[in-house]
């Protein structure tokens, strides 16, 4: 499958959320779509999950615009708002049951999904339990578990890892590295690390641009040359303009690194990027 964005925009009403962005996802591809708060992610993906209308441009499904035959998108897609709409006085079970009755699965079909996602979620356990008393992780995974009912090819999660623990956070990112084998995912987040080990392709969006396309190794490659590091004595502080990416306490002073075109000072050296110092830099325009 291929998932083309054609210079799509977003204009509310004194925000453009989108500008004139492009792109084409493909099967068998992580996609990470990376940008601070505010950048258009949510607003990427809502348009992409037919939800929201771009103000120009068009997004294709294999050739179909989705805007004229949202249905083309809509049989094939799982999508996980931010959000997840959860409903407070169903268990795990009968919420996904309602799930697969509006994606109009058939009971045995939906009830067999349904057991297979709740192991692979850790949620068995918890199947019966009111989602009222899930935590917020344990909510999420039933978000996930809800996108993911009917076999969607094209599944478009925003922050999946928000609120989740770091075991659950791996078990996130393997479930769908797994899934990215024969479908399309798109995985919003402003974690990077989240994505680093799983990402085959990475977008990168600062105030509605589109500033990368391209692998985690292009955009670390980009990055080189401008990462330094220095030791400041204790007591001084960097300055508050500097593209600092880590802060470390150490007994000759703090060790900084930040990203910058020129050495900040005469003694610092220039390291290897990290794509967290490799996305700074992309963002800071450093
Ligand atoms: N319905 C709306 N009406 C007006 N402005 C909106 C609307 N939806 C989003 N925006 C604005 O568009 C911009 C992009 O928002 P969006 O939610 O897409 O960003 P994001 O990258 O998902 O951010 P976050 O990481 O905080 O979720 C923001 O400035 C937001 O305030």
């Amino acid at each position: 499958m291929e998932l083309t964005i054609d210079h799509v925009t977003m204009q509310f009403k004194n925000k453009l959320a989108l500008n004139d962005v492009s792109c084409t996802l493909t099967s068998g591809q992580l996609v990470g779509l990376i940008g601070p708060n505010g950048a258009g992610k949510s607003t990427l993906m809502k348009i992409l999950a037919t939800l929201q209308h771009p103000t120009s441009g068009s997004v294709r499904l294999d050739g179909v615009d989705i805007r004229k035959h949202p249905s083309t998108m809509k049989r094939v897609l799982g999508y996980m708002p931010q959000q997840v709409p959860i409903i407070p006085q169903l268990s795990a079970v009968e919420y996904l049951r309602y799930i697969a009755a509006i994606k109009g699965l058939a009971r045995i079909q939906a009830n067999d999904q349904i057991k297979a996602l709740l192991v692979r979620m850790h949620l068995a356990d918890a199947a019966s339990r009111r989602l009222s008393d899930f935590s917020g992780g344990m909510q999420q995974r039933v978000g996930l578990a809800a996108a993911l009912l009917g076999d969607p090819q094209v599944i478009i999660v925003d922050e999946p890892s928000a609120g989740l623990d770091p075991i659950e956070r791996i078990m996130m990112r393997n479930l769908l590295s797994e899934l990215a084998e024969s479908r399309i995912v798109l995985l919003s987040t402003h974690i990077v690390s989240d994505i680093e080990a799983v990402a085959s392709w990475l977008l990168l969006l600062k105030s509605g641009q589109l500033l990368f396309q391209g692998s985690a190794p292009q955009l670390i490659k980009a990055a080189n040359g401008h990462v330094w590091e220095y030791v400041l004595p204790q007591g001084k502080h960097p300055q508050a303009s500097q593209a600092v990416s880590e802060m470390r306490q150490a007994a000759d002073g703090i060790h900084i690194r930040l990203v910058a075109p020129n050495a900040p000072t005469q003694t610092a050296v220039t390291v290897t990027p990290t794509l967290e110092d490799a996305t700074l830099s992309a963002l800071e325009g450093r």
